[in-house]
């Protein structure tokens, strides 16, 4: 087994996460050309974490998206389960509380966070809305969410050009600096098969959110969608 199917069956994530574990945000610095470093900046930027908050960062990995909250002051939950993926987390950041859980039964209660973000991990979960709803019920009543996902280039032209990166030039890269360049192709294919920034958008609203807005990073390369329980 290297690579999840577009079922997205939540073993076979796991068990890929698992698998690419120990080289995940060297690979990830590699493949985005080092893009995901700005991108990760702005997802902190617009989620404004406070000291004393806490907030919950769900497919969290390794932690690379969490570090910068916990940075800010405030309380962060990394939640995953993969446990590969908190095993490496758990080992480079021994200080943040990663938590095992799936995000579409939360191990937290009602209205427990100030703040929820997920980054590059909904387009993983089996059912995106269930998720959404997921991390809507853990929201306390007027909290934010902030989801940080890859989307649809605005311009046509530009649009090709990145397809023909993403299916071709991707998985040859991977093969040299990824453990499991198979997971990659997993990659690009759940991107191309993931709604554009519209249709991300209602099905935030579909699962209870308020009024989504969105910006787009590298030309709509990323999109982050942020909102508020109502
Ligand atoms: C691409 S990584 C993103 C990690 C981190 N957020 C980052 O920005 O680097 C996606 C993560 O989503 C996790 N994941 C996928 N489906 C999940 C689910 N149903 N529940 C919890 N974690 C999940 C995977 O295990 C993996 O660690």
């Amino acid at each position: 087994m290297s690579r999840a199917g577009l079922d997205k069956e939540p073993h076979d994530v796991a068990k890929m996460f698992d698998g690419v574990a120990e080289k995940y945000d060297l690979t990830n610095d590699v493949l985005s050309l080092g893009q995901d470093r700005r991108w990760r900046k702005r997802v902190v930027e617009l989620v404004a974490p406070q000291p004393g908050e806490t907030i919950l960062d769900l497919a969290a990995g390794t932690g690379t998206s969490s570090q910068p909250f916990a940075d800010a002051g405030a309380t962060v939950v990394p939640c995953d389960f993969s446990i590969g993926m908190l095993e490496v987390g758990k080992r480079e950041r021994p200080q943040l509380a990663f938590t095992a859980g799936d995000g579409m039964r939360l191990p937290f209660g009602d209205e427990t966070f100030d703040a929820v973000t997920i980054s590059f991990g909904l387009r993983n979960i089996v059912d995106p809305i269930a998720g959404l709803r997921e991390l809507f019920r853990v929201t306390k009543p007027g909290g934010r969410i902030v989801v940080c996902e890859f989307s649809t280039p605005t311009w046509g032209p530009f649009d090709a050009v990145y397809t023909n990166y993403l299916m071709r030039a991707l998985p040859t890269i991977a093969r040299k600096v990824s453990s499991n360049p198979e997971s990659y192709v997993y990659l690009a294919e759940s991107i191309r098969e993931w709604p554009d920034q519209k249709g991300l958008a209602l099905r935030m609203v579909e699962a209870g959110w308020g009024k989504v807005e969105w910006h787009n990073l590298s030309g709509g390369i990323v999109a982050l969608h942020h909102s508020f329980r109502p």
